[in-house]
């Protein structure tokens, strides 16, 4: 059977993931500015350009991972190009009416997932726009199943999840680099103090999912009376750990928010001066 064939506009860091992720099972041609930049995704056997129109006219489905700001122009410039197809945005903070506006003749999801992607274990959420049929529906699950976990949400939770699920693999870097850190303070080599954090979020993560409890009681299993855990513990209680995580969800979450209302405001004051 003949693959279908996917554009993917913009294959930098997410794009790029997402063109080697789904490049088995569909025929890619990925697009960017700095044609030099893609020769990774070239030597995997995907057809690559700098030119959009060509990679949008040999698509069946347009997925686009441009920069926020970038989509509306970017969009507007392709509008012939993109009517009656199926558009995928990754971008964040960039709502389906909005696009639906900028290109009203194609079918629109919204989509966000994570860099987790690029070991094809990332976490896609997404929400539809009007007119996305069932043979899309087929075609959007296979492309996010190739790229790892996915679950289909209500648009309003999209920039909450863009804070959550597209951004927490940097807060988690962050949290494991400080362990790494605590480890090599005590003398534990740097690649086994590395292997001991990054298993331990991998086994913790899929205990809790399986497991179905709530990660206190799950914590609370592993807190010994008077043993080693509450030490450490009691140290991210003392520095305010769970405030500090609480704090950044909702920071993330506003700023999305705020991003999602200024590209509307952006876009309006373009749409109406075209007309
Ligand atoms: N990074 C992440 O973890 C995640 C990012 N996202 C979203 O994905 C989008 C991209 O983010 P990210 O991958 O980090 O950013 P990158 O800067 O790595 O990727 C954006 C890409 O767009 C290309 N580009 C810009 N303008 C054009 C154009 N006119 N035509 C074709 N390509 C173009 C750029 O390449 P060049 O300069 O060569 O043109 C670049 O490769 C954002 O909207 C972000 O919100 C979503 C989930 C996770
Ligand atoms: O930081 C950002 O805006 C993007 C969206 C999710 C991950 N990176």
């Amino acid at each position: 059977m003949e693959k279908e064939k996917v554009a993917v506009l913009g294959a930098g860091v997410i794009g790029g993931a997402i063109a080697s992720a789904i490049s088995d099972d569909f025929e890619v041609i990925a697009t960017r500015r700095r044609l030099e930049r893609l020769s990774a995704l070239a030597e995997r056997g995907i057809k690559v350009t700098t030119k959009n129109e060509e990679a949008v006219s040999q698509a069946d489905v347009v997925i686009v991972s441009v920069k926020p700001y970038q989509v509306v122009p970017l969009l507007k410039s392709l509008s012939e190009n993109l009517a009656d197809k199926l558009v995928i945005s990754f971008a964040a903070s960039i709502n389906i009416d909005l696009i639906q506006r900028v290109i009203p003749r194609s079918r629109v999801v919204r989509a966000m997932t994570n860099i987790a992607v690029q070991v094809r274990e990332g976490y896609t959420v997404y929400s539809y726009g009007k007119n996305v049929s069932d043979e899309d529906k087929s075609v959007i699950s296979k492309i996010f199943a190739d790229m790892g976990e996915y679950e289909e949400v209500d648009e309003r939770y999209l920039d909450v999840l863009t804070a959550m699920a597209g951004s927490s693999p940097a807060y988690l870097y962050t949290v494991v680099e400080a362990m790494i850190y605590g480890a090599l303070h005590v003398g534990l080599p740097r690649d086994l103090a590395l292997r001991a954090a990054a298993w331990s979020v991998i086994g913790a993560s899929h205990l809790l999912l399986s497991s179905g409890k709530h990660p206190a009681e799950l914590k609370d299993m592993v807190v010994t009376p008077g043993g080693v855990t509450i030490d450490a513990i009691y140290a991210l209680e003392d520095g305010k750990v769970r405030t500090a995580f609480m704090k950044a969800i909702r920071d993330a979450s506003l700023k999305a928010q705020q991003l999602a209302r200024e590209a509307c405001d952006e876009a309006e004051r373009q749409l109406k001066s075209d007309n």
